[in-house]
């Protein structure tokens, strides 16, 4: 599709989010879809959509809306004995060239092969955010708008700053400035699952790998230490890692290695002083953070530096200058709650998925560290996330709303 026609489908922002109301599930779904797609969220920049959010939450009579920052707490009050908690976040990945969104009509190219060959003469909603985690947004604030009479309380979380460092975390923060909002006898996490159940989730740790030289004229190299040159082996070590697939109670979490970023240099003719290697390291919920620390830094990770770097006394990366940048805890999957087993059942009836392993990392992790059981379930293909053509099938949605209703109404 050129830059222009792309340009004429895109969707536009609206002023408000909202839907008629004679409108179906389908049409209240579609208009919700493409108003919140079409505002700009990526993680630091979620306050608009925040603000529309909260307005479409407080013109629901049934709910008591709270706000935290960039957070909304909206909760239903009806004394039933349990409650559930649903959470969405708001934020996205950075955009590229993936904004504005645009819906595809049903043979349109840019519909993946996959999604067109399941879904033909379907529309499909196109661009960043539609599958982590939009779409689930959409169902569940089609939800919050619609359950009036739910047979549990209920809770809806839409939250900031999820894809990015742990401290930022709306929902972190909300636990901790108002931990009496957060509590429930059970969570869902709309993350994508395809409608499917996945379990806990994988620890994720991402870190600097830093290696120093002496900065020189590259013209007389050897007034110099070059560190791109020694970060090489690094990046030997990266590449040599073989990332294994670790079963914890029946889900098969595959773990991984790998680089995201690198730095390094600050002139064409300088030997360069540093370089560093920004390093995700994915691992399997049989290992908490400390192991899986010291599997890629050593057990005592080293002693401190006044920079703030350790050397790795240990793991994949001794003898490296190491930098922490975030750290998250895995999650078990939890899945032999009474409450979890009859939301795989009605999955499992629905859509005939067995429940996976969630290989991002989740806030079910959050929930787990509180005591809540908790497990993902949400619209779209985890596949798909974070992908330049991210796009979610439009009927996903209505599975995903279908199913939550029938299960809490
Ligand atoms: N603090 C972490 C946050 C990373 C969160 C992100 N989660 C997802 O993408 C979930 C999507 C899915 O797997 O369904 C992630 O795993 O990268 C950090 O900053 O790294």
């Amino acid at each position: 599709m050129s830059d222009e026609m792309m340009q004429a489908a895109a969707i536009e922002t609206p002023a408000e989010i909202g839907f008629a109301p004679d409108a179906t599930m389908e049409e209240a779904l579609a208009a919700l879809m493409e108003q919140i797609m079409a505002v700009y969220s990526v993680s630091d920049d979620e306050g608009p959509l925040t603000d529309m959010v909260e307005r479409f939450l407080r013109r629901q009579p049934h709910l008591t809306v709270r706000r935290h920052g960039d957070t909304l707490v909206a909760s239903t009050d009806l004394g039933r004995e349990r409650r559930v908690i649903l959470c969405g976040h708001l934020d996205t990945v950075p955009v590229i060239d993936n904004f504005p969104p645009r819906w595809l009509e049903s043979g349109d190219p840019a519909i993946r092969g996959e999604i067109a060959a399941a879904h033909p003469d379907e529309r499909v909603m196109w661009g960043r955010g539609a599958t982590d985690m939009k779409a689930s947004d959409a169902a569940l604030l089609y939800l919050a708008a619609t359950l009036t009479e739910p047979k549990v309380d209920l809770t809806y979380v839409f939250y900031d700053h999820e894809e990015v460092v742990a401290e930022k975390n709306g929902l972190r923060k909300v636990v901790q400035a108002h931990p009496e909002w957060i509590q429930g006898d059970f969570a869902i996490i709309g993350e994508p699952t395809n409608c499917g159940i996945e379990g806990g989730c994988n620890g994720t740790m991402r870190f600097d790998v830093v290696s120093h030289g002496v900065a020189a004229h590259s013209a007389r190299a050897w007034m110099g230490e070059n560190a791109i040159h020694k970060a090489g082996e690094a990046l030997a070590r990266l590449n040599a890692y073989e990332p294994q697939a670790i079963t914890v109670d029946g889900l098969e979490y595959r773990e991984g290695l790998n680089a995201t970023l690198i730095s390094g240099g600050n002139g064409t003719n300088v030997i360069p002083d540093e370089c560093r290697i920004h390093v995700n390291y994915r691992f399997a919920p049989d290992k908490d953070i400390r192991q899986a620390k010291a599997l890629m830094m050593g057990a005592d990770a080293g002693a401190e530096l006044n920079n703030g770097e350790h050397t790795a006394t240990g793991g994949v990366f001794e003898g490296f200058g190491i930098e922490m940048k975030d750290e998250s805890p895995s999650a078990r999957p939890g899945l032999d709650d009474p409450l979890a087993q009859s939301l795989v059942g009605l999955v499992r009836e629905r859509t005939g998925r067995e429940p996976v392993a969630k290989l991002g990392w989740t806030d079910v992790a959050r929930f787990a560290a509180l005591g809540i059981p908790a497990v993902n379930m949400g619209a779209g293909d985890p596949l798909l996330a974070h992908k330049h053509d991210e796009q979610v099938p439009e009927s996903d949605l209505t599975l995903m709303a279908g199913i939550l209703r029938d299960w809490l109404g």
